[in-house]
């Protein structure tokens, strides 16, 4: 019987794994983890970056948890599909579908720190029904039933139901709520962007994926003006919620925004001191904004400024978007920063689900997926300075 031993990954971190492969579905892993030696039987897919279904690591308690679930677009109304019909769409029972997640939460061993909501927490139809308020009420006290603080980010619905001066006095604004100390953007409220720092070492920043949007601003402001023009240059279309079908200029639709300087600025301060502080980040927003982790369709408008401040920064593990119901994922070859599109609750049938905890540790996050999550392990990228450095530069010419 022939056997290959590696080392699995030898950063910062506290634990060094040593690999034995036999000639079964396992791997045997002789691990040193605070200065205990154990030996584990792991799938062979398990502690690689996109594994099919994960084992639990009994013996390595994670730093802290949490949850994250996106595109909830609860509304009191039959089934219906999305634009083109291809996928259906489960209103009602979106609402059970987070009832299970929380559930899932409430009775964990470790209690998640926080939920992560990705947007889109009740559908556009409300406003036609005139039920925005209640839907928002039903499913914020599902939500505040739960074990732990939501972080809510905005995506285009929350813009169907509200105005921007609606969400920044809502309880949706998760600056004004939070438990923890937040750290919010500038731009005297007009920009829903904010980090914080659930335990010493790991920082988390919302984005606003509408800042410079058609959706949220007034016709008359200035940033409406510059918007629609901006969308202009790239879609002739009549109606702006049509995409052009031209690859990665279908973004350009009214459903879809992006980042103003003012936000990216503060953003690349934010990074900058976790750089300095050696933390780890991971940065959310509604919309994906690496190309290879989700459909064009659903890219923020200035993607690649936003993967150009994210690149220059070696603290960036995770970026974590919905928006794309069918979810995707991408490691980038050169940073090593995962891109991870949640599969959104609106698309998913009553008897499955979609949601995920995610476990920290020192090296690694483990994402356990349910449902049509599947479970991925995102390893830290460690990258040495002169690395970092180099690649920096290939970015910034
Ligand atoms: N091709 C399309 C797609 C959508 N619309 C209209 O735009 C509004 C928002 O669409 P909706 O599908 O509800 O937005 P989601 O955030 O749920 O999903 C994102 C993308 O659709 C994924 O493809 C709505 O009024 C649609 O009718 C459109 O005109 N043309």
């Amino acid at each position: 019987m022939s056997t290959t031993e590696d080392t699995e990954h030898n950063t910062n971190s506290l634990a060094v794994f040593h690999h034995v492969t036999l000639f079964t579905p396992y791997r045997y892993v002789f691990g040193v983890s605070r200065n205990i030696t154990f030996l584990r039987r792991v799938s062979k897919h398990t502690l690689t970056d996109v594994s099919p279904r994960m084992e639990s690591c009994p013996e390595q308690t994670p730093l802290f948890t949490f949850g994250v679930i996106a595109d909830i677009q609860y509304a009191d109304i039959d089934d219906g599909f999305n634009f083109t019909r291809t996928r259906r769409r489960y209103y009602r029972s979106s609402l059970q579908l987070l009832k299970n997640a929380i559930d899932c939460w409430r009775e964990s061993t470790v209690k998640p720190e926080f939920i992560l909501q990705l947007g889109d927490i009740i559908d556009g139809f409300n406003k036609n029904h005139d039920t925005s308020h209640r839907a928002l009420d039903t499913v914020l006290t599902e939500l505040s039933s739960g074990p732990a603080e939501v972080h809510h980010v905005w995506g285009n619905h929350e813009f169907y139901n509200f105005s921007r001066s609606e969400l920044l006095r809502s309880r949706l604004n998760s600056t004004l709520h939070s438990e923890k100390s937040v750290n919010a953007a500038p731009a005297d409220g007009e920009v829903y962007a904010y980090s914080f720092s659930p335990v010493p070492g790991f920082t988390f920043v919302i984005l606003d994926g509408y800042d410079v949007s058609l959706l949220g601003r007034e016709e008359s402001s200035d940033r409406y003006r510059d918007s629609l023009s901006l969308i202009r240059e790239h879609n002739d279309n009549d109606d702006l919620n049509c995409p052009v079908f031209k690859g990665l200029e279908e973004r350009y639709t009214m459903f879809n925004g992006g980042f103003s300087k003012v936000q990216l600025d503060w953003l690349d301060s934010v990074l900058s001191s976790c750089d300095e502080k050696q933390d780890r980040v991971t940065v959310v927003c509604h919309l994906p904004v690496h190309p290879d982790s989700t459909t064009p369709i659903c890219l923020a408008w200035n993607y690649d400024e936003l993967l150009a401040v994210l690149r220059s920064h070696r603290c960036v593990v995770c970026f974590m978007a919905g928006h794309d119901h069918e979810g995707g994922y991408h490691k980038d070859e050169d940073t090593g920063t995962h891109h991870l599109t949640l599969e959104g609750v609106i698309e998913t049938p009553p008897d499955s689900n979609a949601f995920a905890t995610v476990s920290v540790y020192e090296d690694r996050m483990e994402l356990r997926g349910y449902g049509r999550v599947r479970d991925r392990v995102f390893l830290f990228p460690w990258r040495p300075q002169e690395q970092h450095d180099e690649c920096n530069d290939r970015f910034t010419d």
